[in-house]
């Protein structure tokens, strides 16, 4: 904020009218004038500031609407103070919240702004304004969150889960907020979404930021197309590794995503019992095979560019010796998913044998295994860095928002919903990561761009299809248009989650 009051001829009064005016457009072009009870809660800062700027438009346009300040200090900011005063100027209200004797009455039907605490809380509400905040969230009213929820903070853990404002949706200034992208936090947001209101970006991105939110703009760059002379000894050789008896599914999915997202050749390597169906199922690809239930021996003969192993794989004893050996002698890049994961942390003197750069790919499970327990998403962020770093891996730490981790950069993805949480929907990842290794993307690019299009698949497919009926297979039918939706329109600034 500061950087852009500088920067340009806008002073921080105009930002706060310009960013809460948004607000309240967003909020108008939906209500369309309804006669709705809004009742606007502001705090004595800046997002109190937001608060009595929503107030006095949605006045001016003739809402049923109230303001109040809660007045948890003595303290007032400069901005708050000018917006106070045009407020006062037009209306009776705002109404000072003193203690809980002052509480409104809110109806369920009603619509609640908070504008209570934005980014600058730095403790945790106490007193009558936790109350409030419980008070709100009792009536289980439709809330409005300016900035942040009340109560949530942008950089560490909440502590007392009963002082943070649950809000319906929240509208959020400039850039996304990490806490928004994590699991911890989840009960706090429903939907939320970004408005542009005109930082400088120059400056964001002279801070050198190391946590990446991953839209379509980000990805577009990576893509890599192929020219007219391209034949497919270019495109690289993907060998997938996995499946045991009553899995072999999971290396078939895989396989079939290495050979979709357009690896040259794809072959791939599983027990004796899922030749047939692999070869059924997949006719494009190759197969090898190892002992009739199990991998046990791992001596195939593919000379692969990128080998995917684990779908499916197993973790007996006789499994694990063979990867173990597997391991000691590899050379070839890898992408590691599933129980190449978990035999991993049953073996923790294996990591030393990844290639640079190796893809990982566990869910919060498989996570757990490798890192141990965290306390919270941040201590949990510091571990999986910390591992990276030791290790020289990436990760990908799947779930919504799956967050690719590269050393010390971390790359959430905008894209995705829960009609992945399917069966199977991994083993496609870690195909669509095998097959672009493949075909020449850095294993980061290859990571990152996988994750939006596995994702943008699904997001796209909820136009045409529902949560339920969506599977891993569909996964696969909507990589085209994932791929293809890149080239169309540019993407608004705005995100939503
Ligand atoms: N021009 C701009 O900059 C723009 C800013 N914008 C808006 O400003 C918001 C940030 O505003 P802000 O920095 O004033 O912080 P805010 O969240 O209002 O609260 C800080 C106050 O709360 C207090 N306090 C903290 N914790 C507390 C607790 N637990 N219990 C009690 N008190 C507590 C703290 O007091 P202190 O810690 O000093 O005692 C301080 O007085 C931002 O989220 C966005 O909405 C937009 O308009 C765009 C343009
Ligand atoms: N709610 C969700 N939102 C977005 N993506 C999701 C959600 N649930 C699951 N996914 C994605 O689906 C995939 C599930 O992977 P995984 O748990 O390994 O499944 P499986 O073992 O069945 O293949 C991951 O890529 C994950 O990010
Ligand atoms: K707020």
């Amino acid at each position: 904020d500061k950087a852009t009051i500088n920067n340009t001829k806008i002073t921080s009064l105009e930002l706060m009218e310009h960013a809460a005016t948004l607000c309240f457009e967003w909020l108008h072009s939906r209500l369309q004038g309804q006669n709705i009870k809004i009742h606007v809660f502001c705090g004595i800062g800046n997002n109190g500031g937001d608060g009595l700027v929503i107030a006095r438009h949605l006045f001016q346009h003739g809402y049923n609407v109230n303001c109040y300040v809660v007045n948890f200090s003595d303290k007032r900011s400069p901005e708050f103070l000018t917006n106070y005063n045009r407020l006062k100027e037009i209306a009776e209200w705002p109404k000072i919240i003193n203690d809980e004797g002052d509480f409104p009455e809110v109806d369920f039907e009603d619509i609640v702004i908070d504008a209570i605490f934005g980014i600058g809380l730095n403790r945790k509400p106490s007193g009558f304004t936790k109350k409030l905040i419980q008070y709100i969230n009792n009536t289980k009213v439709f809330t409005l969150a300016i900035d942040f929820p009340s109560g949530m903070f942008g950089d560490k853990s909440v502590t007392d889960k009963s002082s943070v404002l649950r809000a319906g949706h929240t509208l959020t200034f400039q850039t996304p907020k990490l806490a928004f992208l994590l699991p911890e936090n989840n009960e706090f947001l429903n939907t939320w979404e970004v408005l542009d209101i005109g930082l400088d970006t120059n400056f964001i991105e002279s801070l050198l930021p190391t946590t990446h939110y991953i839209t379509k703009n980000d990805v577009i760059p990576m893509y890599q197309s192929r020219n007219k002379w391209s034949h497919k000894g270019m495109f690289g050789h993907s060998l997938i590794i996995g499946g045991s008896f009553g899995k072999i599914g999971a290396v078939t999915l895989a396989t079939k995503a290495a050979l979709k997202i357009g690896s040259g050749l794809v072959s791939a390597y599983l027990p004796k019992c899922g030749y047939q169906i692999l070869q059924i199922s997949v006719p494009e690809a190759m197969v090898e095979v190892d002992s009739e239930k199990l991998l046990t021996y791992y001596n195939f003969k593919t000379k692969p560019t990128v080998i995917g192993i684990g779908p499916g794989m197993g973790t007996t004893d006789k499994t694990a010796v063979g990867f173990e050996a597997f391991l000691k002698e590899n050379k070839t890049q890898l992408v590691i998913d599933a129980d190449a994961l978990n035999l991993l942390s049953k073996n923790e003197s294996l990591l030393q044998y990844l290639p640079n750069k190796s893809v990982l790919t566990p869910h919060p499970k498989e996570l757990q295994r490798l890192l141990g327990v965290w306390k919270n998403d941040y201590e949990k962020l510091e571990k999986a860095i910390s591992f990276s770093t030791k290790y020289n891996v990436i990760l990908v730490i799947k779930g919504a928002h799956t967050t690719v981790i590269d050393e010390q950069q971390l790359y959430i993805n905008s894209t995705g919903n829960p009609a992945l949480a399917t069966g199977g929907s991994g083993d496609v990842l870690t195909g669509i990561i095998t097959g672009l290794i493949a075909q020449g993307y850095q294993p980061l690019h290859a990571a990152i761009f996988g994750v939006y299009l596995h994702g943008k698949t699904a997001d796209l497919a909820l136009q045409k299809t529902s949560y339920e009926t969506f599977t891993a297979t569909t996964i696969l039918d909507y990589l085209a248009e994932a791929i293809l939706d890149l080239f169309h329109q540019e993407e608004i600034a705005d995100s939503e989650a």
